[in-house]
């Protein structure tokens, strides 16, 4: 038999960079988890052990918190973009190399009646984790892939849920109102590597991120698959610099609790919040005639 090296990467992950810049006595924080992964010709280490190709993943990290002091970090697509050409520039036995950055947000903590010089408080937001996937290669190719995920969101009516397929295991029942809540993963595909026209990756993500909250609020929906749908298209429709969205909706179930033993009514009022098993809704929504992805969702 015959045995042959398949396709294959290797890098640093989860590489956590703070990076806090100081404007006087204004701080500005950065927090990111950012993961590299190269590939190129990298058989001999493979099959021999001959390290001469491999750029160690030691040195990815490195390079991560070299170019957040000299280059600063503004976009998280902006600085995935500078270290996948670094690495696929840096050594002929790059030829591509992947960036995936979370990016963890974080407010200011402005005390009533603070004389206004304490600007380095920060509380971690709960608004959820801004990401990124980023891929060029030797011939120039490059994808982006901007994103978030952890994005709790409920709408405690509005949800309708009936008229499924059944068969001799099926015991849910029909719901005519229910309450929907998911915590939204979201990646959308920019239709090209340069930066959003006329805005930022900041304006951009914005805006996307606008545009899916505001469908899962306005939607009356009949299936979770429904909303991902209509969330899916208000971003691609508002937002002409994306291409693809794909999303991942977990159904985080609400029970209505039974409250008739304690001679209680329980009109859509007081719910179990189920933690697993839970519905996994997953899917793509893309424009029509959006160009190939290539590689961008390796
Ligand atoms: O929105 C839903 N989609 C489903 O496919 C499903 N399946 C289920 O049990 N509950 C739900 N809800």
């Amino acid at each position: 038999m015959t045995v042959v090296l398949g396709p294959n990467r290797y890098g640093k992950a989860e590489t956590r960079l703070v990076r806090v810049t100081r404007d006087g006595g204004v701080h500005h924080l950065k927090d990111l988890n950012v993961s590299t992964a190269l590939s190129g010709d990298m058989e001999d280490t493979h099959l021999t052990g001959d390290n001469s190709a491999v750029l160690p993943t030691d040195t990815q990290k490195n390079t991560v918190y070299a170019f957040a002091r000299r280059h600063g970090v503004d976009q998280i697509e902006e600085f995935a973009l500078l270290l996948a050409r670094h690495h696929v520039g840096s050594q002929p036995s790059i030829r591509h190399a992947r960036v995936e950055i979370e990016e963890y947000s974080w407010d200011r903590i402005t005390p009533a009646g603070d004389p206004g010089d304490r600007r380095h408080s920060f509380v971690r937001s709960g608004a959820g984790v801004r990401t990124c996937v980023v891929h060029h290669d030797a011939d120039g190719r490059t994808t982006v892939v901007s994103g978030l995920a952890d994005l709790t969101v409920m709408n405690t009516t509005g949800s309708e849920f009936h008229g499924f397929a059944r068969d001799e295991y099926t015991t849910l029942a029909p719901a005519t109102d229910r309450i929907l809540a998911t915590a939204v993963t979201a990646r959308w595909r920019h239709a090209s590597p340069d930066p959003p026209p006329g805005g930022s990756y900041a304006e951009s993500h914005a805006e996307v991120r606008r545009c899916l909250l505001e469908a899962f609020a306005q939607t009356h929906s009949l299936s979770l698959q429904q909303t991902l749908y209509a969330m899916g298209r208000r971003a691609l429709e508002t937002r002409p610099e994306i291409c693809e969205v794909r999303l991942a909706l977990p159904n985080r179930h609400h029970f209505p609790v039974d409250l008739e033993p304690f001679g209680l009514d329980n009109p859509g009022e007081v719910f179990y919040a189920a933690d697993r098993p839970y519905g996994l809704i997953e899917g793509a929504v893309l424009s029509e005639g959006a160009p190939g992805a290539g590689f961008a969702w390796d």
